[in-house]
């Protein structure tokens, strides 16, 4: 894995990537790999991320990832305060299949505490929304409790993929891949992972396009699972993708800045 990202890495990305090899490195210094694996191993089994978005999914009912994000790069703060416990509380109530949680510090004032403790306030399976570059992270997620990672296809070759997607999934981890376009679809669709997002925003521009979605959509099989990523903010938007036959949802930023997340969750979708 000397290859850390690609040419075709979007700035802001490659600036995130360069700076998760630096917070890699320290965290080794502080724990070992093979202390993550014993405190994977130790790990109860996961939630079963997959396969709570397919029962919805194949019944033809939203099945809703709902983000717990305090802030972005593109937007600065969606919330304060900012309480991960109350907002996974209140998206279990309001229907929503999954969690997804951002532990990254340094772009998203995320945390891995975050995500503990939105998991241990509620039933739900919960993807962690990171930037895995190093099997070291993977073997990190499972050891703090999440049941799925996600894999960026834009900062990723197809060998990190396949190799990071392997370790996932021997530990028991389901896998999100994430593509922006139809190359990345390309890579994502050699991986062995159902699921498979699709992110409407550019990543050098912070564009948001649902076209991305409807466009990608057409060459993603039955075989899998389509979950359209960024940017859904009103009913209309929910109906064009079920129109289209596509169930799978990731919502953040709608959620987020809704004095309850989980009456938007349920007023948008059900
Ligand atoms: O807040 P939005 O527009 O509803 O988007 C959520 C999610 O798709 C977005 O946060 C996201 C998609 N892919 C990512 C990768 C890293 C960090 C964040 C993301």
């Amino acid at each position: 894995m000397t290859d850390r990202h690609t040419d075709r890495t979007p700035t802001i990305l490659r600036k995130i990537v360069e700076r998760k090899w630096e917070e890699i490195a320290d965290r080794k210094a502080k724990v070992s790999i093979d202390d993550l694996k014993a405190m994977a191993g130790d790990q109860a089994p996961t939630r079963g991320f997959a396969k709570a978005l397919r029962s919805r999914i194949e019944s033809q009912a939203p099945a809703v990832i709902a983000e717990i994000k305090k802030a972005s790069p593109s937007k600065g703060i969606l919330r304060d305060p900012f309480e991960p416990q109350v907002i996974a509380e209140s998206y279990e109530q309001g229907g929503a299949a999954c969690l997804s949680v951002l532990t990254d510090r340094d772009f998203f004032q995320g945390h891995e505490d975050y995500l503990v403790a939105a998991r241990n306030a509620c039933g739900l399976p919960v993807i962690r929304k990171d930037f895995m570059v190093a099997p070291y992270q993977v073997y990190e997620s499972r050891a703090m409790g999440a049941d799925c990672i996600l894999l960026i296809a834009a900062c990723l070759t197809k060998d990190q993929m396949q190799e990071l997607e392997g370790i996932a999934h021997e530990i028991g981890l389901d896998v999100l891949v994430e593509v922006h376009n139809g190359e990345e679809l390309d890579d994502a669709l050699t991986l062995k992972t159902p699921l498979v997002g699709i992110n409407n925003r550019n990543l050098h521009t912070f564009e948001v396009s649902l076209d991305t979605t409807f466009d990608l959509h057409e060459r993603i099989g039955k075989d899998r699972l389509s979950i359209t990523e960024s940017g859904i903010m009103t009913r209309a938007d929910v109906q064009a993708m079920t129109d289209r036959g596509i169930y799978g949802f990731l919502v953040g930023e709608s959620f987020m800045r809704a004095e309850d997340p989980g009456k938007k969750l349920q007023e948008l979708f059900f």
